[in-house]
């Protein structure tokens, strides 16, 4: 990035930025929105709260240009192995072309339609002959993060004929354990999500839910009736013993953070109908397609990609904070944890060479009206300077008078905070004073359906892309989550053996006192 010519010119004009107050960009032109929003059919990007003038976007849209952006753009859309440390292409955005899907992902489709329609029409029988009620989602990551996100968004728009659903993801039991006792065997339908199934975390979950099955069923035909899994690997799927009508598949070229797209996403489409999942697809696909085709500048993702650039790069920003005003997305800052920080967290170039400039925003949210009570302080008048995301819906979810009421409630409070951040306000005494000058986005959509919602996640996907380009780093692999894995099989292999012998002082330590504790108990 440091080598591209608008890298320079883009730090003499940070110098300006750092020296202005954000709000008066808005005093020097009151027709400032008008010039900083990019619109869409459904959506609005307002980005005039960030600080930057039209001269710093042309420099930040030229250094888009010498990243040779359209280029990788063309790289992803044409399945190139950009993954070029796993030697994969990253074909997410294949899943969601349906007027022109792949031969292998149609397959999957239609398996996957008659799953939901076995379960929608209480085909789907448990061991005992009655219909599937439950149905309980264990994976962890990509396949969770997504699905759990969109299902809790959608819930109020579920199909009449959907089974109750649920999430697992926590290798320590409890999760699992508590919601256990609430099901009843019979009706309960486990998916084993795992792209690799080989995760620990998700094989040792189903193994609980396995013997809790079949603690209850007469039969291991009976047992497997109530268990489906979806991966990219099929021999372990067979090996586990999945009936072959209950394995679903998806393909090394999708990943893991990206495929909630794929038969990954099964609980969505239990949840909204084959249709709706579809919906959802389409909803991206529109992005995909403005992503790909339109100019930089009237092209929101690559906005938003050079928006995070410039904060990140050039004015030393190194928190992003995402703030939903809608409760359905309680889920929305969890799941682009994983897409924003396991993507970009890098530290090496393309060609594998150590890099000196910032990468990856460290991500955090909740949902807005909440957040106000907990960690909005720190933005008004804490000593971090940090850029926000605020995410809006026109339509309220309801047409009742209070309905009304809450919306408009909510909508002001979401208008107010990004002000205050924006202006700030003096004060003689310290305590009261707010410096203000902090950037925000505001992301504004007509409704929450599974349109927008594809819409959203498809954007907030190519603006990570965007920004990798420009950093030349890969954003598509995650060798930084290995490490750790090794180490836990180590220390797991450790703890079974009672043995500490090799480990650090601090581990040997806290095993000696849990031991200790263990011991007295
Ligand atoms: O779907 P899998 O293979 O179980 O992996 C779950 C998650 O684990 C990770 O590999 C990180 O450990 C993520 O990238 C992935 O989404």
């Amino acid at each position: 990035m440091k080598q591209l010519p608008s890298y320079r010119i883009l730090e003499n004009l940070s110098k300006q930025a750092k020296d202005r107050h954000l709000a008066s960009l808005f005093g020097d032109d009151t027709n400032r929105f008008e010039e900083f929003n990019v619109k869409l059919p459904g959506l609005i990007l307002d980005y005039s709260k960030q600080n930057l003038t039209a001269e710093d976007r042309q420099s930040l849209l030229n250094l888009a240009e010498e990243a040779k952006l359209t280029e990788w753009i063309e790289k992803l859309f044409t399945g190139e192995k950009i993954n070029h440390t796993e030697g994969r292409a990253a074909g997410h955005t294949f899943l969601r072309d349906l007027a022109d899907p792949k031969a292998e992902v149609s397959e999957q489709w239609a398996k996957m339609e008659e799953l939901v329609e076995r379960v929608h029409t209480k085909q789907l029988r448990g061991y005992s002959g009655k219909a599937i009620t439950d149905v309980v989602n264990i994976g962890v990551g990509g396949s969770d993060l997504g699905p759990l996100m969109v299902t809790h968004a959608l819930k109020g728009v579920r199909s009449p004929l959907a089974p109750e659903l649920h999430f697992v993801s926590t290798l320590d039991g409890k999760q699992l354990q508590r919601l256990l006792k609430n099901l009843s065997a019979e009706t309960t339908l486990f998916i084993i999500a795992s792209k690799s199934f080989t995760t620990i975390d998700t094989l040792s979950l189903a193994k609980t839910a396995r013997e809790w099955v079949e603690s209850f069923s007469p039969t291991q035909a009976g047992t497997m009736q109530h268990f489906i899994g979806v991966s990219t690997n099929a021999p372990m799927m067979q090996e586990w013993g999945l009936l072959p009508e209950h394995q679903l598949l998806f393909w090394e070229w999708v990943g893991g953070r990206f495929s909630l797209w794929s038969t990954i996403g099964l609980t969505i489409a239990l949840q909204q109908g084959m249709q709706g999942f579809k919906a959802f697809l389409q909803g991206a696909h529109e992005i995909d397609v403005h992503f790909r085709t339109t100019p930089f500048k009237d092209n929101v993702a690559v906005m938003l990609g050079l928006i995070s650039v410039w904060n990140i790069n050039f004015l030393n920003l190194a928190g992003q904070a995402i703030l939903p005003y809608d409760s359905r997305l309680k889920y929305l800052a969890s799941y682009l944890e994983q897409l924003v920080m396991e993507s970009n967290g890098k530290h090496v170039s393309r060609s594998g060479e150590m890099i000196d400039y910032r990468t990856c925003p460290i991500l955090w949210g909740e949902v807005g009206p909440n957040a106000q009570h907990a960690f909005y302080q720190l933005m008004h008048q804490g000593t971090e300077r940090v850029m926000s995301d605020f995410i809006l819906y026109a339509e309220a979810s309801g047409k009742s008078e209070r309905h009304t009421f809450h919306h408009h409630l909510n909508i002001a409070n979401c208008l107010a905070q990004s002000r205050a951040l924006m202006v700030g306000k003096t004060d003689d005494d310290p305590n009261k004073d707010y410096p203000g000058g902090q950037v925000s986005n505001t992301l504004l959509f007509d409704k929450l359906d599974a349109k927008h919602l594809g819409m959203m996640i498809a954007l907030y996907e190519h603006s990570v892309f965007v920004q990798s380009v420009i950093w030349d780093i890969n954003p598509f692999d995650q060798w930084g989550v290995e490490l750790g894995k090794k180490i836990a099989l180590e220390i797991f292999q450790k703890i079974e053996a009672k043995d500490t012998e090799g480990l650090d002082s601090s581990t040997q330590g806290i095993l000696q006192s849990i031991w200790k504790t263990q011991n007295e108990n």
